[in-house]
């Protein structure tokens, strides 16, 4: 508002001064000076403002009034001025309008007048650069202030529209709004330009003699000097107030250049005019402004509205640029203390590091130092220790030093003790031996004490009868003495006569266990060294051939014989014939013999070992005739052997012996030995050397297990040993049992615990390879060498036994001609007792080789070989 009043009263020291300011300035200028100087004064505080006055256009009664009073003040002065002035025209046509403006419209008129008119686009941008402008730019008042407010036109721009309003436009009614606004500018320019206009009136209304009529200020017809801008220049055709012309009275022209008639009716005629003027504009113009108010006070308030809007929307925009600018602030603030606290932390920071590169400096020369003096602690602590760990090393190696020397003092002497406990160990078993022998001896002497206190008490017995007889003689002869003393002698002596008798039957008894011993092996050589037994085993449920024809002729004799038919042969007559073959050995069983009669014969063989002399006892004959039926069943040869050997031993214990039996089981196979008892993968493999003593007769094989034979169980774990080891080496091609020769080699060492006689004796049971004469042609590969191994060691055998048949002194034995026979060197001839059994099979389809096997032995048996010799050691 005070912007508004400001620019409607200007300070006085501004007015005049800015007159090249817009035309409103300077006619708000103009228009103030009229009012203030040369108008009739109205109170500046009458004065509204335009909402104020566009308010009034709703009551038409006020602005009518109003405008009427300023229409008539806009007269009255004009009229004045012009009477001062000497002059109407030269002020009335100028001022008119705008005084007309000024109470119509005023600076909202322009206002409104100029939105109107300009194009719509630039109502909110264009700022006009006046010094209303600024001023209202400048001021408070929230109506022209605003940036994008559109700024009002000028009073001169408002006045241009106005301005060439006349009177009698109004008067007429051809006030045309539009057209004034269409008029240019450079039009209200020179209608602006006060002086030009004065001026120019001064010559379009130039002084006039006094007839000439004095020109009416009617309105002008609305035409623009633009329009019609000679006419301005042209001869006036105004009508002039003369004094015909209005009220018919001469006009009043004065030197001064105005008419000079009566004056009152001059006034009184302008006041008629004017009366007249009012009441047309009372009318049409009043309704016309009204609605023209009404138009601007409707695009006012839309406007005002809108500035509402636009004022609230800056209100709003205000508080949030304040928001943002309060949030700038305070983020200003923020960051501020943010920096601030930034700077304080990178000051601690930095003071921090420093402290820590401080404390890191000193806690580090501190470490060094400590450290510096931890290695010197250590070294000096190293140097201690390696100090005492040198004392200590060399007090350590002095004790062991000393230890040594005492270890090695105490092993002396512990050597020393132990050959000093080796020497009494010996001494103490040479004692045991001793003392066994003693012990023997005692034994023998307790047994013969005992029979002898067996038969001293029966003598006792004998002799407490006799003593009590003697006492009912001695008491029936007690008067006679001398015949108790004779009985008694009498009794002393048959005591005596029993104790001698029981030395010689002793004496006697140990004689005659010699004697028998001799009488044995006289009997054995009596027999021969070397016999043959010949045996023929029953025909089997699995035999398909038929039996051969075998006669035992002697079989309830002396069953020394046996007639084998031969094969028959068809003669050329057509006669068919077989040769008889008969054969005599030292015993021939017959089919139906069993192990335990071929056993009864041969256990005198097994005590001759007993007796300490070497006997062999081997099977000879084909595949399948029953030689490890005979010599290894559970009746055979071996078991009987050794469970005589346990019965005998026994019963010798009696007489002083005391055996021990040790076993060995081998077999030679392709004239290599093998240990049956060992382990089969090894066979063929590993090498087994035969050793002889000479001196002894005594062949060991070197490698091979000797099993000891205390009881019957152990011989027969040794013989299943040796028979599973014989099957696993057993090949489909190769029957083990029947391609080798098989020796189980028992060796007995008695004592005579009485005598002190020792014998050693050994028993050889052999299961000599299959006999059968395989033809060349027919074998090949391993079973030739298999057959040639066996033809070479029997033949061998057959070579070994006719050079001992030969009984020269002294005359070469080929026993190492093979394994077999260097294996039983010491079991062939002179110094062992052998027999063979020629085992035959009792079939047709075997009967050549069973007619072979049977020359064979009769060979053998035709043997004679010299005296055996007993092995006995004193
Ligand atoms: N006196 C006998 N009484 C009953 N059966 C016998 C008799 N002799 C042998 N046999 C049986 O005849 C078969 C062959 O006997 P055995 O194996 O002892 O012959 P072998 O000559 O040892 O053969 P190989 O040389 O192949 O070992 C066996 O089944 C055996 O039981």
């Amino acid at each position: 508002m005070r912007a508004t009043a400001s620019s409607m009263m200007p300070p006085p020291e501004q007015r005049g001064v800015k007159h090249k300011g817009t035309g409103c300035r300077w006619h708000a200028q103009s228009s103030e000076d009229i009012y203030s100087s040369r108008a009739v004064p109205e109170p500046v505080a009458k004065r509204k403002t335009l909402t104020e006055r566009a308010g009034e256009t709703s009551r038409p009664n006020s602005v009518a009034a109003s405008s009427t009073r300023a229409v008539n003040g806009a007269v009255r002065n004009t009229m004045q001025s012009g009477l001062r002035n000497g002059g109407f025209s030269s002020s009335t046509a100028p001022r008119f309008p705008s005084n007309s403006s000024r109470n119509i419209s005023g600076s909202s008129m322009a206002s409104s007048v100029s939105s109107i008119s300009r194009p719509p686009s630039t109502q909110s941008n264009y700022r006009p650069h006046t010094v209303m402008g600024h001023s209202r730019s400048a001021s408070t008042n929230s109506q022209f202030n605003h940036g994008t407010m559109p700024r009002p036109t000028s009073t001169v721009g408002n006045h241009n529209g106005i301005l060439p309003l006349s009177v009698s436009a109004y008067q007429t009614g051809t006030l045309n709004v539009k057209k004034l606004r269409d008029r240019p500018k450079s039009y209200f320019r020179s209608t602006s330009d006060h002086s030009p206009l004065t001026a120019k009136h001064m010559k379009t209304f130039p002084r006039t003699p006094r007839q000439q009529p004095v020109p009416v200020p009617s309105l002008p017809k609305p035409k623009t000097p633009s329009q019609n801008p000679s006419r301005s220049n042209s001869p006036s055709k105004e009508v002039f107030l003369t004094r015909e012309s209005t009220t018919k009275q001469p006009a009043l022209i004065t030197d001064s250049g105005f008419a000079g008639w009566d004056v009152e009716d001059r006034i009184q005629s302008v006041e008629q005019m004017y009366t007249q003027l009012k009441s047309q504009m009372e009318g049409d113009y009043l309704r016309f402004i009204v609605s023209e108010l009404e138009t601007i006070r409707s695009q006012l308030s839309s406007k005002n509205s809108m500035l509402v809007q636009e004022l609230e929307d800056i209100k709003v925009k205000l508080s949030t640029t304040n928001l943002t600018l309060e949030e700038r602030q305070q983020r200003n603030t923020e960051e501020d203390f943010k920096d601030q606290q930034r700077r304080e932390l990178d000051k601690a920071t930095r003071a921090a590091q420093d402290d820590v590169e401080r404390v890191r400096k000193e806690a580090k020369d501190e470490t060094e130092r400590l450290l510096r003096l931890h290695k010197e602690d250590l070294a000096q602590l190293e140097r201690h220790m390696k100090d005492e760990a040198q004392d200590e090393k060399r007090r350590r190696n002095d004790e062991i030093e000393e230890l040594k020397k005492e270890r090695d003092q105490q092993l002396q002497n512990v050597e020393g003790n132990i050959g000093k406990k080796d020497q009494e160990l010996q001494d103490v078993r040479n004692e045991l031996g001793r003392t066994t022998v003693e012990l023997e001896r005692e034994k023998a002497l307790v047994l013969s004490l005992k029979s002898t206190i067996n038969q001293i008490t029966t003598e006792k017995v004998i002799m407490d009868t006799a003593n009590r007889e003697m006492h009912a003689k001695i008491s029936f002869l007690e008067s006679s003495n001398q015949s108790q003393s004779q009985a008694f002698e009498e009794m002393k002596q048959r005591m005596q006569q029993a104790m001698d008798a029981e030395s010689v039957a002793n004496q006697k008894l140990i004689a005659e266990e010699t004697l028998r011993r001799k009488l044995h092996n006289q009997v054995q050589e009596l027999k021969g060294n070397i016999r043959v037994f010949c045996r023929v085993r029953p025909s089997l449920e699995s035999d398909q051939e038929d039996p051969a024809k075998i006669a035992f002729p002697d079989a309830e004799a002396d069953s020394k014989e046996v007639v084998v038919q031969g094969p028959e042969k068809e003669s050329s007559l057509g006669k068919i014939t077989s040769t008889t073959n008969p054969f005599s050995f030292d015993r021939v069983f017959g089919p139906t013999s069993q192990n335990s009669d071929i056993f009864d014969e041969i256990s005198q063989l097994v005590q001759s070992a007993l007796d300490g002399y070497n006997v062999c006892i081997f099977c000879y004959g084909q595949t399948g005739s029953g030689k490890t039926y005979t010599m290894s069943s559970a009746d055979g040869m071996i078991p009987l052997a050794v469970k005589q050997i346990y019965d005998t031993a026994a019963s010798l214990e009696e007489k002083g012996w005391k055996y021990t039996m040790e076993g060995s089981f081998v077999e030679v196979y392709n004239e290599n030995l093998n240990d049956l008892l060992g382990d089969a993968k090894e066979f063929d493999k590993k090498k087994h050397e035969i050793r002889h003593d000479t001196e002894k007769c005594k062949t060991t094989i070197t490698g091979v297990a000797t099993v000891q034979l205390d009881t019957p169980e152990a011989l027969q774990s040794m013989l299943n040993a040796a028979s599973n080891n014989r099957r696993v080496a057993a090949t489909s091609a190769n029957q083990r049992s029947s391609r080798s020769h098989s020796v189980f080699i028992l060796r007995l060492t008695g004592r005579n615990s009485v005598t002190g006689e020792m014998s050693e004796g050994t028993l050889n049971l052999v299961d000599l390879a299959g006999s059968e004469r395989l033809s060349h042609s027919q074998a090949e590969g391993q079973r030739l060498k298999e057959t040639q191994n066996i033809n070479k060691s029997l033949s061998c055998l057959g070579d070994v036994i006719g050079a001992l048949g030969q009984g020269k002194e002294g005359g070469h034995i080929p026993y190492r001609n093979s394994k077999l026979t260097y294996l039983l060197q010491f079991s062939l001839g002179g110094n062992s007792k052998t027999l063979m059994f020629v085992m035959i099979s009792p079939l047709q389809a075997h009967l050549q080789e069973t007619i072979t096997s049977l020359k064979f032995a009769t060979k053998v048996h035709n043997t004679h070989i010299g005296t055996a010799k007993r092995q006995v050691k004193n």
